[in-house]
């Protein structure tokens, strides 16, 4: 088999291709701020069962598509479904956030289900990708996700988002053995889930590590980069040339050859650095997503413009996807993404 050359903007991007034009998708995409979305997630009841129905899912998915255009559309699921599959209870408390059973020893890793058990769990989520890969433009890539096991270990062991990632910190520290067989489960349920994304027709895969930012020194090579290694390896070893980005959000200097140290062929930038200095310490490397501050999808105006225009012009030299820094929050305009999208596709250096 020969490989040919993709046609779609963001795998010419993750190719490494630098583009007149860089291709655009928001984090987030889907989500609260689009009145479509809400009256879907209503349809369906509440969140998770909106994640678990793949109709609904694959109809949420396609929603920005339709009003936008974007050049990728992001499975809808959550990164939180892995550590359902793997026996945690999980539920969401509306206005506050996801909830889960707890965990912070050795007998709470060993109840956990068995990795090959997941697909019980997260089967609808493939049939989500096989409807998208139907149903999806053909100009329009798909993006399968997961989230890195420390970002997932931080919920599992805190039953909930916290602001320091303290508990997980306390396990990592006082719990070595049991936190070291909690990362490795994950890592491998992580491998299996995207494996399976990847055979039901996700043509990207996204590795979403939130929390990295408080790892630092030793502790983020052991337990971002290395974990986030492993997994890519194993990927590109079963789907070879499968593109992978890799999100290390808030790891500032750790971003630095993390894509080469990865093997991930783009690395997704956050906005606590400037454009610039990803331009010189990332994007030499290869390509970048990124990194548009979110709260200008909610203050809009001039500001976004220009915000927009400096990214644009910051990683214009090379490959680049255009994106938020992070997820577009519930009170994120739609005309202002809009207004962003024009401003990207218009820019004239
Ligand atoms: C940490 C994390 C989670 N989930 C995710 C992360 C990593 C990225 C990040 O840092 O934001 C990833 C995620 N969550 C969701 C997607 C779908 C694809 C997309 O459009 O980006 C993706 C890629 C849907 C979602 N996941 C969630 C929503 C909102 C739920 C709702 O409709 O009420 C959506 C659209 C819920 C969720 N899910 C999670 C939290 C903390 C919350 C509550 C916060 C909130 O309410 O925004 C866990």
């Amino acid at each position: 088999m020969t490989a040919t050359a993709p046609t779609k903007t963001i795998l010419r991007a993750l190719a490494g291709e630098t583009l007149p034009t860089p291709p655009i998708w928001i984090m987030r995409q889907a989500g609260r701020y689009l009145p479509e979305y809400k009256a879907t997630r209503a349809q369906a009841g509440d969140f998770l069962s909106l994640c678990y129905n793949p109709e609904l899912a694959a109809e949420v998915t396609l929603q920005p598509i339709r009003r936008y255009g974007f050049d990728a559309a992001i499975l809808f699921a959550d990164i939180l479904l892995i550590p359902q599959a793997l026996g945690a209870d999980l539920w969401f408390v509306t206005g506050e956030g996801p909830r889960l059973s707890t965990l912070n020893d050795m007998a709470g890793v060993q109840a956990l289900k068995p990795v090959d058990a997941i697909h019980d769990t997260l089967s609808p989520v493939y049939e989500t990708v096989k409807i998208l890969s139907r149903e999806l433009p053909a100009e329009t890539t798909l993006i399968g996700f997961a989230g890195a096991p420390w970002t997932v270990a931080t919920y599992m062991i805190a039953g909930r988002g916290t602001p320091d990632q303290a508990p997980a910190h306390a396990m990592r520290v006082g719990a070595p053995e049991a936190f070291d067989a909690l990362i490795d489960r994950i890592t491998a349920a992580t491998i299996e889930y995207l494996s399976m994304q990847i055979d039901a027709g996700a043509e990207v895969v996204k590795i979403f590590d939130s929390w990295a930012g408080s790892l630092k020194g030793d502790a983020f090579i052991r337990y971002s980069l290395e974990p986030a290694r492993k997994i890519i390896t194993e990927l590109k070893a079963r789907h070879p040339g499968i593109p992978i980005i890799a999100f290390p959000r808030e790891a500032g200097e750790g971003y630095i050859g993390f894509g080469r140290a990865t093997g991930a062929d783009c690395v997704a930038l956050d906005n606590s650095i400037t454009p610039e200095w990803g331009a010189e310490h990332v994007h030499v490397d290869g390509c970048v997503q990124g990194n548009l501050a979110s709260s200008h999808m909610v203050t809009g105006g001039q500001a976004l413009v220009d915000a927009t225009e400096r990214v644009v012009r910051a990683f214009r030299g090379g490959p680049h996807i255009f994106n938020l820094g992070h997820g577009i929050t519930p009170d994120g305009d739609p005309e202002n993404v809009a207004l962003m999208i024009e401003t990207v596709r218009n820019f004239r250096a």
